[in-house]
């Protein structure tokens, strides 16, 4: 296992608001990670912390071993909510447009994911229901060749029977090395990938934890540990 984020003292501010305190985190490469929290904790924040889209933060955030802004782009995947492309844009003309910018963009892998999820290449952004719109960010996230993949609520439009098959699917589609990380408000559905399971709350890190750990642990299932740390909390329901 190799160190593949780093993440030291991490201050976050925006608007005079502090967003994110004191996150130490380290991940390794290989796993995939949950990422948990109430609406708000933060989670959408540190993934684009990581990425690289939210800048002018405190402490430090490395990428293997690298903190050049440029050197952490090409290591990360972050499903983009794809809001820089007009609503006439067809599926082929985004696909063309991550095949130029990104070196890493596999058009073979993007295909192969593309069948799976049912995605038609003339389909214009006008007409994708939020569903498909989040099967074609899924489908262009994961077919860029990269050590990290960030996934921010990548289901929540999509049924629960696609869900499932998607999230099976995604164990054959990254490489054993690369790392993932999924943020999720439907933890059950996701707890069987699972290898760790990180928990935002209180504007930090408050859990990191192997999910095999809390299983054996705690007797409880994932979705059960996590509403367990929030139990009592008027932020949450
Ligand atoms: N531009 C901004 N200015 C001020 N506060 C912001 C800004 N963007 C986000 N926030 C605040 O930062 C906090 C974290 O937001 P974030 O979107 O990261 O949470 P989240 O855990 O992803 O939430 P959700 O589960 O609802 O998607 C929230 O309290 C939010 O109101």
């Amino acid at each position: 296992m190799t160190t593949l984020v780093k993440i030291n003292n991490l201050n976050y501010r925006k608007n005079n608001k502090t967003i994110l305190h004191d996150v130490n985190l380290t991940l390794t490469t290989g796993h995939f990670i949950g990422l948990a929290g109430a609406n708000g904790a933060g989670k959408t924040t540190l993934m684009r912390l990581i990425a690289g889209v939210a800048k002018n933060y405190q402490g430090e955030i490395t990428i293997a071993a690298s903190s050049d802004e440029v050197m952490k782009k090409a290591a990360v995947s972050y499903s983009d909510e794809l809001l820089g492309f007009n609503n006439q844009t067809s599926i082929e003309d985004i696909v063309y447009f991550y095949q130029t910018v990104y070196p890493d963009f596999s058009q073979t892998r993007y295909q192969e994911l593309a069948k799976f999820l049912k995605l038609q290449n003339k389909d214009r952004l006008a007409v994708l229901s939020k569903g498909t719109k989040e099967r074609l960010i899924i489908a262009l996230t994961l077919a860029r060749q990269v050590s990290l993949y960030l996934l921010d609520e990548p289901f929540s439009g999509i049924d629960v029977m696609s869900r499932k098959q998607i999230i099976q699917g995604m164990l054959n589609w990254v490489s054993e090395k690369a790392t993932v990380m999924i943020s999720s408000h439907h933890l059950e559905e996701i707890a069987n990938v699972l290898d760790e399971l990180v928990i935002i709350k209180g504007q930090t890190i408050l859990e990191h934890r192997s999910t095999e750990d809390i299983l054996e642990q705690e007797h409880l299932s994932i979705e059960n540990y996590f509403e367990s740390l929030y139990k009592g909390d008027e932020d949450y329901d």
